[in-house]
């Protein structure tokens, strides 16, 4: 199962992270978080990096030019399309940029969010699940309502997000069955300082925790 640890603001926790096991680091590209990070900041954790992992910029009505000099300028290898961006939009990112993966962020207000999933089938990579927030994108913590998931089938494979924490992973996980996990706020001490007990935890909750020497 993919594992992706979003928010990561310094080089030495991206690298410790993916020993740890994360699959892919996420890097917040969205000015108003306080998480964000520059092309020059993202650029240093992914040169530090020791193992291979992917590198995911979290962009949110960005402009297709911002977002693709951002990629080059960062080194990233996806893009996680945050806000309003539709089916569209997504398709010409990836016509652009195709070499990256294209992640399509839906917000869960209620079960009939879901019916917009179908739209971006031909359009991203990879969707993501996360909670809705009325005055925030992201990173809140706030909990997706996994009870209202089981029923449907998505056409992508997809990420669970939300406010996922090592203390309820693995109760999530035994309601729904995502390709992958993304987590930000449940495993940091303060916006963009990553806690890496938790991080330690979470992968032993998971079982694939990774010796680091
Ligand atoms: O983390 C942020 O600050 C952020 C800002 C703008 C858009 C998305 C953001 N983060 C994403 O939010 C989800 C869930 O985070 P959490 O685990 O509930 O804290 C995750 O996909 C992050 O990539």
């Amino acid at each position: 199962m993919r594992v992706k640890i979003c928010g990561i603001t310094k080089p030495e926790q991206g690298d410790a992270i993916a020993r740890l096991g994360a699959t892919a680091l996420g890097f917040i590209c969205v000015p108003t978080s306080p998480r964000y990070v520059i092309p020059a900041q993202i650029r240093a954790v992914v040169d530090r990096l020791s193992v291979n992992v992917d590198r995911i910029g979290v962009f949110a009505n960005n402009t297709i030019d911002e977002i693709c000099q951002i990629v080059n300028a960062a080194g990233l290898n996806g893009v996680q399309l945050h806000s309003n961006e539709s089916p569209q939009f997504c398709q010409q990112l990836r016509q652009l940029l195709p070499d990256v993966e294209v992640i399509k962020a839906l917000r869960v207000q209620t079960p009939d969010s879901l019916s917009q999933a179908d739209t971006y089938t031909d359009a991203v990579d990879t969707l993501l699940l996360d909670a809705y927030h009325p005055t925030q994108l992201g990173g809140t913590g706030k909990t997706l309502d996994w009870t209202t998931l089981p029923g449907y089938t998505l056409t992508r494979p997809w990420l669970l997000a939300g406010g996922l924490t090592p203390d309820n992973v693995l109760s999530a996980l035994s309601q729904v069955q995502p390709n992958g996990i993304d987590l930000s706020s449940g495993v940091e001490r303060s916006p963009g300082d990553k806690d890496l007990h938790k991080v330690a935890q979470l992968f032993e909750k998971l079982g694939t925790r990774v010796a680091v020497e």
